[in-house]
């Protein structure tokens, strides 16, 4: 008989819990949490109240705050801290974690001090090991309540990224592969951004024809970037891509949109966040976007303007107008 594969997922937020609920109907699956208080409520209550309400979890799921025994235990692992504690999570856990596991990521920001992507960051922290990651149009409260939805394990090796599918998929979980890592990443990481200027100009009080507006050229900036810094153009308009960029753009649930909305009403972009109380990764990725699109010569004028909101005083107005103002050329160019 062989033994059963030991999923280990790092973050006890909305999604690492939403995704370690799915897995632990596939296979044994532990929950590791910062806080002691969260692994004991999940564990003994099957809640997380603080992130998903009184929405019951899986009596199989289990949790605990003991970061080595979580990693020790893993045969993969699965990192759903936000982007900007990777790093620290990672460093703590490394000597703890056994030789050549699989680690996907789930997150979708870049590290502000290196503008390195989740999964190099993970690499740079677990040499050797194979690392990709777990993305789509996946709001989790939808997830949660058992709503249909799709997401993409995208892996170098597309065997690794098949032995992975079935521990994450289920009938209303749909998992596809795909080898384009880099797409696939930038595909998260860049509609969040263009997630605060869907929700800044519905906010505003905009036309569904602006928010078509804003949605269709956010693709070609992640389109012109993706294409420049290597990625495959054909994921772009995959379930990374336009899909999840619809649904962040769209869902009243989405809290990089909901950030975008609180500074259509006027409030500042702490105060935003503040009201929020989750993370949005698009705050803080917008200037590392920003700097790389200006690295690889591709320009963003809709980031650019979310970095002005976020990082330099610029109202939601301001940034509508500055949009409107610019002078339109070839669908296919920049701007
Ligand atoms: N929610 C969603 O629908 C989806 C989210 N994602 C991505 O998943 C990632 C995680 O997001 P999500 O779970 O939603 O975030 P949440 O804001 O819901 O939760 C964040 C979790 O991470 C913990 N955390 C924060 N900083 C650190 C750190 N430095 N070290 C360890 N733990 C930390 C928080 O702990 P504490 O409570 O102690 O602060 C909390 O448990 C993000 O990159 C997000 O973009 C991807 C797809 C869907
Ligand atoms: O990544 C997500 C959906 O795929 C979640 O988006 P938000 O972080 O904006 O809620």
């Amino acid at each position: 008989m062989t033994r059963p594969i030991n999923v280990t997922i790092l973050g006890s937020g909305s999604w690492g819990t939403t995704v370690a609920s799915l897995v632990s109907g596939n296979t044994p699956t532990l929950l590791w949490s910062r806080r002691a208080e969260v692994a004991e409520e999940i564990t003994s209550r099957q809640t997380n109240s603080r992130y998903l309400g009184d929405h019951r979890l899986p009596a199989s799921l289990a949790a605990t705050a003991d970061l080595a025994d979580a990693v020790a235990r893993a045969d993969v692992l699965v990192v759903g801290v936000p982007t900007q504690g990777i790093r620290e999570t990672l460093e703590a856990a490394a000597p703890h974690v056994r030789p050549w596991i699989p680690v996907l990521s789930l997150a979708k920001g870049l590290e502000q001090s290196t503008r390195m992507r989740p999964t190099d960051v993970i690499s740079e922290c677990l040499p050797g090991h194979p690392v990709g990651l777990l993305a789509g149009p996946n709001i989790a409260g939808e997830i949660l309540e058992g709503k249909a939805a799709a997401a993409v394990i995208a892996t170098p090796d597309p065997d690794i990224a098949a032995s992975l599918q079935p521990l994450f998929s289920s009938v209303r979980f749909r998992v596809y592969t795909n080898t384009d890592v880099l797409g696939c990443e930038l595909g998260g990481v860049l509609k969040n951004i263009v997630a605060i200027a869907a929700g800044m100009a519905d906010g505003l009080g905009v036309g569904v024809n602006t928010s078509a507006l804003v949605i269709s050229r956010g693709l070609a900036e992640i389109t012109r970037l993706g294409l420049a810094m290597g990625a495959d153009p054909a994921t772009f308009s995959g379930l990374t891509g336009l899909g999840d960029l619809i649904a962040t753009c769209m869902s009243p649930r989405s809290r990089n949109r909901r950030v975008g909305e609180e500074l259509a009403k006027g409030r500042t972009i702490e105060e935003a966040v503040e009201v929020l109380g989750q993370v949005a990764e698009g705050v803080k990725t917008a200037r590392s976007v920003v700097e790389l699109a200006h690295e690889h010569g591709v320009d963003v004028p809709i980031c650019e303007e979310v970095d002005a909101v976020c990082n330099e005083g610029r109202t939601a107005l301001q940034a509508y107008r500055g949009l409107v103002r610019l002078r339109p050329g070839s669908e296919h160019d920049a701007g």
